[in-house]
C-alpha cells in the first residue's frame, strides 16, 4: 500500500488515500503504523476519503483511535489533496470530523487553514478550557522551558475531567506582546509533540482575550516550527479564525500492510 509521510511544524502524520478504501482503520494497525521503531512513525495518520462529493479528512492519534481535529494535519492534507492533483487553484475546501473547512496556499508555501468558532472559554483552576476542533488546557507559565511536559501534561490529562474525553494540554509563555511559546502534551499520543496546530489555535484565543492583546495576527513558536493564529471577537465568541503554517511531504513509500494486521511485529 502506497502512503506518504508530511509534517506540520514537527508534527508529523502517515496520509493515504483511501479514496477507494483500500485501508481499514483498525486501531492496532494505526498504532504499529505509527510506532517509530516497528513502523512509519508519526503522531497520527490521516486517510483521504470523499463524503457527499468533498474531500473528507479523517484523522487518528497514534494510539489508533479516531479523533477530534487536527489543525496541523488539516495543512497537511490540503498539501496531499494538492500533490494528488485533486485541488488545483490557489484553495481548497474539505470536510473534517468538525465541519467544513478552506485551505488557502499562499505563494511562500505556507498554508492557511480556516478553524471553526470558538464558542466559548471555560475557567478552570486559573486556567483556560476551550474547543479549537480538539479540546484544549491553556496553562500561562513563566519559563516554559523548565516545565516537565509530560509529567504535568499527563497529570492534567488524566486527572482533571474533561466531560470524560479527556483533553490536550498546552503550556504557554509570553516572548513579547503578541509573541507567545508554546509546548503541548498531546492526547491519543500521550507525549509532548513539536508542535499542535489546534493548541496553538487556543492558545492565542485565550492569551488574547485575557490578557487583552490587541496584535492580530498571534505568533506561536512551537518546538518544531512557528505558527500565526488570525481571528475576530464577535459576540461572545471567536469568529474567522485561521490557522497559518508550513505543510512538508517528507517521503512517500510503500508498505506491506498485511504484515500489520497480525500480531507478530
Ligand atoms: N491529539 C489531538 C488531535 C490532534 C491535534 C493536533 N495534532 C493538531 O495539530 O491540532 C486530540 O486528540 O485532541
Amino acid at each position: 500500500m502506497q502512503f506518504y509521510k508530511y509534517h506540520g511544524a514537527g508534527n508529523d502524520f502517515i496520509m493515504i488515500d483511501n479514496r477507494k478504501n483500500i485501508f481499514s482503520p483498525q486501531p492496532n494497525v494505526i498504532n504499529k503504523l505509527c510506532n517509530r521503531y516497528f513502523g512509519i512513525g508519526a503522531n497520527g495518520l490521516i486517510l483521504l476519503e470523499i463524503n457527499n462529493e468533498m474531500p473528507f479528512m479523517r484523522y487518528f492519534n497514534s494510539d489508533g483511535n479516531e479523533a477530534t481535529m487536527c489543525g496541523n494535519g488539516g495543512r497537511c492534507f490540503a498539501a496531499f489533496t494538492k500533490h494528488l492533483g485533486i485541488c488545483n487553484g490557489n484553495s481548497i475546501k474539505f470536510m473534517g470530523i468538525d465541519g467544513e473547512h478552506i485551505a488557502l496556499f499562499n505563494p511562500d508555501g505556507f498554508i492557511k487553514l480556516k478553524m471553526i468558532d470558538v464558542k466559548k472559554i471555560e475557567l478552570i483552576d486559573d486556567n483556560y478550557f476551550l474547543d479549537t476542533g480538539s479540546p484544549h488546557y491553556v496553562q500561562f507559565v513563566r519559563d516554559i522551558e523548565t516545565v516537565d511536559v509530560d509529567r504535568e501534561g499527563k497529570l492534567i490529562r488524566k486527572t482533571v475531567n474533561f466531560n470524560n474525553g479527556g483533553t490536550n494540554v498546552n503550556f504557554v509563555q509570553e516572548i513579547k506582546p503578541g509573541e507567545i511559546k508554546i509546548r503541548t502534551y498531546e492526547r491519543g499520543v500521550e507525549a509532548e509533540t513539536l508542535a499542535c496546530g489546534t493548541g496553538a489555535t487556543a492558545a492565542a484565543i485565550a492569551y488574547s482575550h485575557y490578557f487583552e492583546i490587541e496584535t492580530n495576527p498571534i505568533d506561536v513558536k512551537a518546538i518544531g516550527g512557528n505558527l500565526k493564529i488570525y481571528f475576530e471577537r464577535g459576540n461572545e465568541r471567536f469568529e474567522n479564525v485561521w490557522l497559518e503554517g508550513p505543510a512538508k511531504k517528507v517521503f512517500e513509500g510503500i508498505i506491506d500492510i498485511d504484515s500489520y494486521g497480525k500480531d507478530t511485529i
